[in-house]
């Protein structure tokens, strides 16, 4: 099974978000995508994911266009954590994780000892097996993230989608959360804003700026001084350590800054 967008374009009404997006993503593999604010990350994601349809090119999932399979088929391949999502309320952490087994219920295949197994497994997985029975709301940021990825893991996907899956958390639940979805046996594609997380974990890195994904590659092709002052403004230096990862050291004011560029202001007035 692959997942692949093929001159993919987006938009939103006549605003064109994403364009000419080509990606295959390989079976396995811990794929990052990174970007500056607004750069389509998101977007692209959700085509990715089944959520949004492509306005131009092709989503596919194996040889078929996304647009040929229903949802219900679709969730059982592609599991979507998106970012914030925080809609469920009043349920138990068991029940949250339930609901990613919706996909596979039916008046002829109703819930069953088989599923209430997957939900366990799912829960062991992301190591909330003993917040089962909690209330979800009682739960904190990071506690939050994990059962949204066991909800996701109860899908059984083949490729878990997840958008920036450490917003809101302390470097400790962060770094946490990366080694954990890095060591699930499922393909992972994630938007990331860290870029050192970005370095440590991802196997192929997918660069997006301006609606179009402008680089893909390893870590150490894509994490380059020159890319990062390119994209992101950044000055920063590129370690390669003895394992052959790189390690991004920023320069402090050194940045170039499209606020002060624009108003050649050197101390913004407020
Ligand atoms: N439904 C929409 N209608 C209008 N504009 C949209 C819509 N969805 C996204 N955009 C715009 O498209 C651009 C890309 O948004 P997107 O959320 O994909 O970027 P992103 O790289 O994920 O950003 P961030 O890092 O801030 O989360 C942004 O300028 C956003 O305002």
């Amino acid at each position: 099974m692959s997942l692949e967008l093929r001159n993919v374009g987006w938009n939103a009404g006549f605003k064109k978000i994403i364009s000419d997006v080509s990606l295959h993503v390989t079976r396995g593999e811990f794929l990052g995508v990174i970007g500056p604010n607004g750069s389509g990350k998101t977007s692209m994601m959700s085509v990715l994911g089944g959520i949004r349809a492509p306005s131009t090119g092709q989503a596919l999932l194996g040889d078929q266009p996304m647009k040929k399979i229903g949802r219900r088929n679709l969730a059982r391949h592609i599991g979507f954590v998106e970012q914030q999502a925080d809609t469920i309320d009043r349920i138990t952490v068991r029940d949250a994780v339930a609901l990613g087994r919706t996909p596979y219920l039916s008046l002829l295949t109703p819930w069953s000892g088989h599923d209430d197994a997957i939900v366990c497994e799912a829960l062991a997985s992301v190591e909330m097996g003993p917040f089962a029975d909690r209330m979800w709301h009682t739960l904190s940021g990071g506690e939050k993230q994990r059962v949204h990825i066991a909800r996701a893991l109860a899908q059984q996907p083949d490729f878990l989608l997840l958008d920036e899956p450490t917003n809101h958390l302390d470097i400790h639940h962060q770094l946490g959360l990366l080694e954990l979805v890095r060591a699930l046996p499922v393909t992972v594609v994630a938007a990331l804003h860290d870029l050192n997380h970005a370095a440590m974990f991802c196997d192929r890195i997918a660069m997006m700026n301006g609606g179009k994904l402008i680089a893909l590659g390893t870590p150490e092709q894509i994490l380059t001084s020159q890319n990062l002052h390119d994209v992101f403004g950044v000055a920063a230096d590129i370690e390669i350590d003895d394992q052959g990862r790189c390690h991004i050291r920023y320069h402090a004011g050194n940045q170039k800054s499209s606020a002060i560029k624009k108003t050649g202001l050197r101390n913004p007035v407020f």
